[in-house]
């Protein structure tokens, strides 16, 4: 198995997505939901100063007419994290990979959850953890392995 190692800090890294597509899971894609890009837009409009702010309106006021309450969806989907998906499984992960509400499109945070000592290696949880060896493994096979995490080492019958 190649290995991500890293240093004692307890968010890891920012990663970036190189493409917005849909993906087979196996590859390690990461499924995101992300604040709508078009009410950020909004307020964004609404932030300008005077003039500016008048004449940016007159172009969007009708678009905003248009899409009535939705302007304000979220956005969901699945994106390929290059550095994500050199991280292993475990069912005893010490790191996770997820969105902050201040992680911009396209970014994402790799945080430690326990300290992490220099050179081991960083693991995240492809599944919930919290199911039973069995129910673990047969999740695990839909991605094309079986799970030899310490934990699953010691737990295996
Ligand atoms: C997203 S890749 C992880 C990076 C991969 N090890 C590499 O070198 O590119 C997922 C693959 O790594 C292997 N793998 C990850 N976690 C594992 C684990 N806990 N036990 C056994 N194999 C694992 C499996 O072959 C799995 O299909």
């Amino acid at each position: 198995m190649g290995i991500l190692s890293a240093c004692s800090s307890s968010i890891i890294c920012k990663v970036h997505c190189t493409c917005f597509t849909f993906l087979y899971r196996r590859v390690c894609a990461f499924d995101l939901v992300v604040a709508s890009p078009v009410e950020d837009y909004f307020l964004y409009i609404d932030d300008l100063p005077y003039p500016e702010k008048k004449e940016a309106e007159k172009i969007t006021q009708p678009y905003l007419d248009a899409l009535g309450e939705d302007y304000s969806n979220c956005c969901q989907g699945t994106a390929f994290f290059p550095l994500q998906s050199c991280m292993n499984h475990s069912c005893c992960p010490n790191a996770k990979a997820f969105k902050r509400e201040e992680d911009r499109d396209g970014q994402a945070t790799i945080i430690a959850l326990r300290p992490i000592c220099n050179g081991e290696e960083v693991t995240i949880s492809y599944i919930d953890e919290d199911l039973s060896f069995e129910e673990r493994q047969a999740l695990l096979a839909d991605y094309g392995f079986r799970c030899r995490c310490p934990r699953c080492l010691d737990e295996e019958p």
